[in-house]
């Protein structure tokens, strides 16, 4: 019996001004324990894949369990597929076990993608580097930030190279015609359109030891897709100029040791995405202006996580204390909230059995 376990961290993009550029991997992990045994030569299951979830986990009960239409082993037959596999292996058991919540802004979307890229490439054989993963994460996940921090680990920037107008056009493609068809789908046998060679590339900074993320996290979902359709298709030019300022604070911000809270703060806004998401959060807007370091010991900056709900708050200590009067200002809006205490995490790993 052949085993493995693929470990994939959770991940806040933006950090503030970083939209669609800058993500943070965070120590929350979704893990698969894959087994395959070889000894059989066929399988009762859809695909020759059974998957099971954890009872507790985040997703359990939502997540569909058919491979054909859970969002990991579709990605992974996407892999597969490109390269001529048109099936799991005889017999493959997936089992997936996910602290992660959903629809939160801490990437559970971008684990998903990266994790499926990554099973592909084992249960596959296949002989791919991590940058090449990165390329087929982008043909699903069309931002580079969470999956870029979710592959990669730590503190990254996230950038796409210019591409030829024929690359455009196969980035492009809908999801649909990427991913093997949901379930009852008929499989064409067809090779489904490969992503261009070095479309995502990553750049890793330094992260000051000091600094911990408070990751404050509502009980109820928004969809990335819907907090990607409030935001405006133009924007004043002095908001951009306002995110390119304080872009070009960030990363150098965020790995001085000691960190300067004031800086810090003032690398942490943003005039891009986060006043347009308040429609969505209600109370947002005054929880990231009405904090700063001068009126709370130990914080450093607060911003949305990702597409939201989850408020990330920067901080060195009293991180109780800043949790506790964002969930106060969250209770005011009837929202009730959890939150942890997280450190930037490692990227993702295949991890055998010595
Ligand atoms: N472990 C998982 N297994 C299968 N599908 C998942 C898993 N985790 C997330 N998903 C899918 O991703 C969706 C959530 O993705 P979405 O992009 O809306 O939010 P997010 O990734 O949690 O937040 P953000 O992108 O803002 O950080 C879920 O509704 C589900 O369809
Ligand atoms: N950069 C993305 C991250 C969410 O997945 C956004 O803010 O929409």
């Amino acid at each position: 019996m052949e085993s493995f376990t693929i470990r994939t961290p959770c991940s806040s993009a933006n950090i503030g001004p970083g939209f669609d550029v800058i993500g943070l991997a965070l120590s929350i992990y979704l893990e698969l324990e894959v087994t395959i045994d070889r000894t059989k030569t066929s399988s009762q299951e859809p695909l020759n894949c059974r998957i099971t979830y954890e009872g507790q986990g985040e997703g359990s009960g939502e997540v569909p369990l058919d491979p054909s239409a859970n969002l990991i082993t579709r990605v992974a037959l996407y892999v597969l597929r490109c390269h001529d596999q048109r099936a799991f292996p005889v017999e493959t058991h997936v089992h997936i076990k996910n602290p992660i919540p959903l629809g939160r802004g801490l990437g559970s979307s971008g684990a998903a993608v990266v994790a499926g890229v990554m099973l592909g490439k084992e249960v596959g054989g296949l002989d791919l580097s991590l940058d090449r993963l990165f390329d087929f994460c982008l043909m699903i996940e069309r931002h580079p930030d969470n999956v870029g921090a979710a592959l990669f680990g730590g503190f990254v920037g996230t950038y796409l190279k210019p591409l030829t107008p024929e690359d455009v056009a196969r980035v492009e493609i809908p999801l649909s015609e990427v991913l093997p068809a949901p379930a009852g789908g008929v499989d064409t046998g067809e090779r489904p359109p490969e992503p261009p060679h070095g479309i995502g590339h990553h750049i890793k900074f330094p992260w000051s030891k000091e600094i911990k993320a408070v990751a404050i996290i509502p009980q109820f979902q928004v969809a990335t897709a819907k907090a990607r359709e409030v935001l405006p298709t133009h924007y004043p030019r002095q908001d951009v100029t306002f995110n390119l300022q304080r872009i070009a604070l960030l990363p150098v911000a965020l790995g001085q040791s000691p960190p300067d809270p004031d800086l810090i703060y003032l690398a942490m806004q943003d005039k891009l995405h986060q006043q347009y998401r308040q429609t969505l959060i209600p109370g947002l807007q005054d929880i990231v202006e009405s904090m700063s370091p001068s009126t709370q010991d130990g914080l450093l900056g607060v911003c949305l996580s990702g597409a939201g709900p989850t408020i990330l708050a920067l901080a060195t200590s009293n991180f109780e204390q800043i949790a506790d009067r964002i969930i106060s200002r969250f209770k005011q809006e009837g929202i009730e909230c959890q939150w942890l205490l997280l450190e930037p995490a490692e990227g993702t790993k295949a991890i055998r059995p010595a």
